[in-house]
């Protein structure tokens, strides 16, 4: 692996694991043959601050890998730590966002943005005392996302790209620690999608929160992450990890580089294996 600090971001040179999972497992339902292991023998450390992107054939526990993190559903077995902190519960310090963005309908661009703010505790309280700064959080937030003016209009007004800006936004307004993402661009054109990838590596150079995402696109992968964990077919287990050593801010221009399309080769080439369970 290299370990070229330029490259690696924001949260490079960095040594503690904010997240740790070490040895675990999660099944849904009963542990007999009506349940379904969707990870076992799970080991994952990620960085604080650090980018890191998950692939791996299609139902090999991608999706279960954030419910782990972020609490959303309990390990079976095993090790999670978030900041040191056991993780037996949903956390707060997560921001998700996922291939839908599920923006309320009923709800405008502004209000949809600030709906985890109205929900989560301590901001809850802190809202209903004084609505100004949080208001203000999330129009700062619209405009980094290019989204300035839409703040009234309400989501099913907007174009795909433009929801999943919003759905970002809203992943970040209760100011998280660590992003989770869950194909967010997944259904995007390949140029939405492709100027969503500036958005969100600005935010991340910017901000420096933890970043996991979750992708079937490998280009996608190594243009945004720093680190790439290739996931085994169910039950999932990390199979082989490498580091991107491109420097950064990353040009849309550096795909077509040869450096670029050797990861992208070598990830497909392991991704194939673990599909063909090699
Ligand atoms: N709520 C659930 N109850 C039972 N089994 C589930 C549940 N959610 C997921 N699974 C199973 O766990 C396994 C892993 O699912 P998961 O959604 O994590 O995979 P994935 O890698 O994200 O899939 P994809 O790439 O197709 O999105 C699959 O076999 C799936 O059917």
């Amino acid at each position: 692996m290299t370990t070229n600090a330029a490259a690696m971001g924001p949260g490079a040179g960095m040594k503690a694991p904010f997240v740790r999972i070490t040895n675990a497992s999660l099944h849904y339902g009963e542990e007999d043959e009506s349940g379904s292991l969707a990870l076992q023998g799970f080991d994952l450390e990620i960085a604080r601050g650090e980018f890191v992107a998950v692939v791996g054939p299609s139902g090999c526990g991608k999706s279960t890998l954030m419910k782990l993190i972020s609490g959303l559903t309990p390990r079976s077995s095993g090790h999670v730590t978030v900041d040191g902190v056991d993780v037996v519960r949903p956390l707060k310090t997560v921001g998700m966002a996922f291939q839908n963005p599920a923006l309320l309908p009923w709800r405008t661009v502004l209000e949809n943005v600030l709906l985890p703010i109205q929900v989560v505790r301590p901001h809850r309280t802190a809202f209903r005392q004084d609505r100004a700064p949080f208001v203000a959080r999330a129009k700062a937030l619209l405009a980094k996302v290019g989204l300035t003016g839409t703040e009234d209009r309400f989501g099913w007004q907007l174009s795909g790209g433009m929801q999943q800006r919003v759905s970002l936004c809203r992943a970040l307004i209760h100011e998280p620690e660590i992003l989770l993402l869950d194909e967010p661009f997944g259904a995007l054109d390949a140029f939405t999608r492709e100027e969503l990838w500036d958005v969100l590596q600005t935010l991340w150079i910017e901000r420096g929160f933890t970043i996991l995402l979750v992708t079937h696109d490998l280009p996608e992968a190594v243009f945004l992450a720093s680190r790439v964990h290739v996931l085994s077919s169910r039950p999932g287990r990390v199979i082989y990890t490498t580091d991107i050593d491109l420097s950064r801010p990353r040009q849309q221009d550096a795909i077509f580089t040869p450096r670029f399309v050797e990861y992208v080769h070598d990830l497909r080439a392991h991704v194939s294996r673990a599909r063909q369970g090699t």
